[in-house]
């Protein structure tokens, strides 16, 4: 019999399975609210014109196809840095930040797993907002690391269960290791108020907990970069040594790039390189080093998605429906958390050719001018 006679058939992958399901669908007017990836008003992938101008520097320089090193090239690892922590970061002047280029964000949450599944002296086991980006729990899982939940998501109030949330980070045992979205979560669009993360921060330091941050939309939840990296920069100045993962994926439009950062704080230039080093021996026998790659425009895509959300409350205002969807257009980032239950994804998939994700996220970036107002009959008339 063959090797592999044993390997069972596994099920489509929750989000990027919606766009076979999209594809397959013959229907002129389908419209695919799946995957989070920008979509300009005629619902075509946007290449930012700042990366085409860098794309015909790079081809133009013809430069050599050398290998960039472990950790990528410096260059792109210092300007990741400088967005993310801030130009005027004490922590990148006193030279304790050990960054390396990713496979893009995944790339970074999995170093990241498995750094700590190595070195973490805490339990290793990852707790993860309720709910999360549908991949989170498999690559931590894969990293080796156990994987738990702290509520996140209040579905009666459409909101952050900022009680629960506390409550659960206080339950975790001291020095648990917490991921945090720091900004545009993912499903649910709902953030912490800059008030209650300096809160979230101040338990957090009480308990002792690592805060790891996933930072995958910088810029694109406000359209301002500096806003939008609030919590990983203020947990920073209040003395915590967090872990951060950027994806340039979203922001940069750089998705099939794979474009992505790990960075580590640490306590000192000493700590820094020690840390490193053991980077670099993770990195090798994965994937070596990364890709030679590149990194302005991301405001005009935040705001073309916050035009799209009080669009399509409007629509759906103004066929009457009787539900309060002022949560399309209160929530932030790449997606809305609708509330349509599982069901009524599927009618919408089915009988409408909408298609989006069963937990009822749509990607708003998928909504145009142009398919807005379909949008919205298909959503009134599986609603209600
Ligand atoms: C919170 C979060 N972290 C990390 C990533 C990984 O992004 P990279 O492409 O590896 O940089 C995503 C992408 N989530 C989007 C895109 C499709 C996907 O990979 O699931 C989504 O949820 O639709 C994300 O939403």
């Amino acid at each position: 019999a063959s090797a592999w006679s044993k390997v069972p058939q596994g099920p489509p992958d929750a989000i990027l399975g919606i766009t076979e399901a999209f594809k397959a669908d013959s229907f002129k007017e389908k419209i695919n609210l799946g995957v989070g990836a920008y979509r300009d008003d005629k619902g075509k992938p946007y290449v930012l014109p700042s990366v085409r101008a860098a794309e015909d520097k790079v081809v133009a320089s013809r430069s050599d196809k050398e290998y960039a090193g472990i950790t990528g090239i410096p260059a792109f690892t210092n300007a990741a840095a400088e967005l993310a922590y801030g130009s005027d970061s004490a922590v990148l002047k006193e030279d304790r930040l050990v960054i390396t280029q990713t496979i893009s964000g995944t790339g970074a949450l999995r170093i990241g797993g498995a750094f700590l599944e190595r070195f973490y002296p805490g339990a290793k086991k990852v707790y993860l907002p309720n709910p999360s980006w549908a991949n989170h729990g498999a690559v931590f899982k894969d990293s080796g690391l156990e994987v738990e939940k702290y509520r996140y998501y209040n579905k009666d109030t459409i909101g952050l269960d900022f009680e629960g949330l506390v409550e659960d980070i206080k339950a975790a045992p001291n020095g648990s290791i917490i991921l945090l979205h720091a900004c545009a979560h993912n499903p649910t669009g709902v953030d912490p108020t800059q008030d209650q993360w300096r809160q979230i921060s101040d338990v957090m330091k009480q308990k002792g907990h690592f805060a790891f941050f996933d930072m995958a939309y910088q810029g694109f939840a406000s359209g301002n970069a500096d806003v939008d990296a609030f919590a990983p920069r203020h947990f920073v100045k209040e003395g915590h040594n967090i872990a951060l993962c950027q994806s340039f994926a979203k922001n940069m439009g750089l998705y099939g790039e794979r474009v992505g950062a790990f960075s580590l704080v640490c306590e000192s230039t000493e700590e820094k390189k020690r840390v490193e080093s053991q980077i670099k021996i993770l990195i090798r026998p994965f994937y070596s080093n990364p890709p030679f790659t590149w990194l302005g425009e991301v405001k005009g895509m935040a705001d073309r998605i916050i035009e799209m959300r009080a669009l399509l409350r409007k629509n759906l205002e103004q066929l009457g429906s009787k539900h309060d969807w002022s949560h399309i257009t209160s929530q932030i980032g790449m997606f809305a958390f609708t509330g349509l239950k599982p069901e009524q994804m599927d009618a919408l998939a089915k009988e409408h050719s909408v298609y989006a994700t069963k937990d009822g996220r749509i990607s708003v970036a998928g909504i145009t001018s142009g398919n807005v107002q379909r949008l919205a009959e298909s959503i009134f008339k599986v609603t209600g």
